[in-house]
């Protein structure tokens, strides 16, 4: 009895776990700005909540598949191998069921209380995610996070369609900015798993690039990001609060990036990888800041 109870505690877990619960919030952070900006007053939870619950569900369904399709190579891993099917917490059937349930009942939600045009393109994300990186390019190719990037930076125009039903350049803004913090975000992981990531043989670019050409590439990416990031206050969008505070952000990813390729220790790529979901999660707060308090009080003031 008492072990019975410990279990079905133990598979709640496992089931969280599997929807990669603090990427989806990042994302749905993400999504929240787009929602957000889409609009110069606050939207309403009739939209906001189905909104968040449908990308949510969407995104911890692309998780779930994730987890299923990689069940072989994170047995390989060391940072993967306790995941609920690696470890036999969870048989392949419960995750495929489990995907489907919260996959299908995410794309109802966003069909019913928000509008086709978002349900069918956090569909393509997710097919983006589930199939296309997970199942094809994660395997085939060293730009693999790249192309397969564009999936987890879609949220914002995801947000943003569900309350304008239309795709307007300033989300598109929005994706380009995820969408470069992709590459400096996961190749500085991958440079501090290397070996493992060599080990499950999957072609990661340091594994078939070398570690010094990744971190040039994690330079690069991380000056273009510094770039695109001026976008948003050079169009207009956002105002002096996120000018200020997005620099900031950005000269700091760049001293990180900068270091870990001309002046590295043993835990730089690690601190750059933690680093990253910090910066991106106050660049979206800033985000937000500045559209409901900075823009009035300038208009105001103006
Ligand atoms: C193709 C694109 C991406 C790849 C390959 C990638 C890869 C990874 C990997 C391998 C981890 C480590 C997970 C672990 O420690 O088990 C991670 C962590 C994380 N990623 Fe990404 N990521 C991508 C896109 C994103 C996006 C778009 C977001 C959010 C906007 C995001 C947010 C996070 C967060 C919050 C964590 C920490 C998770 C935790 O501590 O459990 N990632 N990412
Ligand atoms: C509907 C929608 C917006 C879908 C996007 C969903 C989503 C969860 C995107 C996050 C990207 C991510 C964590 C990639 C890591 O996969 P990996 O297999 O390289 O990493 P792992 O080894 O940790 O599993």
């Amino acid at each position: 009895m008492t072990e019975m109870t410990y279990k079905r505690h133990a598979n709640w877990r496992d089931y969280l776990e599997l929807t990669k619960p603090r990427v989806v919030l990042l994302l749905l952070l993400t999504a929240l700005v787009g929602i957000c900006l889409a609009s110069p007053t606050w939207v309403g939870w009739e939209i906001v909540l189905p909104a968040m619950v449908g990308i949510g569900l969407m995104s911890g369904s692309a998780a779930a598949v994730n987890h299923l399709v990689d069940r072989h190579i994170d047995a390989r891993m060391a940072r993967t191998l306790r995941r609920p099917l690696p470890s036999g917490n969870l048989s392949p059937r419960h995750v495929l069921t489990f995907a489907a349930v919260i996959g299908t009942l995410g794309f109802i939600v966003l069909a019913l209380w928000v509008n086709m045009l978002t349900a069918w393109l956090t569909f393509a994300s997710l097919v983006g995610y589930a199939i296309v990186y997970t199942m094809y390019l994660k395997r085939a190719t060293p730009q693999n996070i790249v192309i397969g990037g564009l999936a987890g930076a879609a949220p914002p125009l995801l947000g943003w369609t569900a309350v304008t039903n239309d795709i307007h350049p300033h989300a598109i803004l929005l994706v380009m900015i995820v969408f470069t913090w992709t590459p400096p975000h996961f190749w500085a992981l991958a440079v501090h798993r290397a070996k493992d990531y060599a080990k499950a043989e999957i072609p990661m670019l340091p594994v078939t690039h070398g570690i010094e050409f990744t971190k040039t590439c994690i330079l690069l990416y991380t000056i273009l990001l510094a770039i695109i990031c001026l976008l948003p206050y050079i169009v207009g969008m956002s105002g002096l609060i996120y000018l200020i505070g997005s620099s900031v952000l950005s000269i700091w990813f760049l001293v990180y990036a900068w270091k870990l390729k001309f002046a590295p220790k043993k835990h730089t790529a690690y601190r750059m990888f933690t680093f990253s979901i910090w910066q991106l999660m106050a660049l979206f707060v800033l985000l937000l800041v500045d559209h409901y308090v900075a823009t009035p009080a300038l208009q105001l003031t103006g």
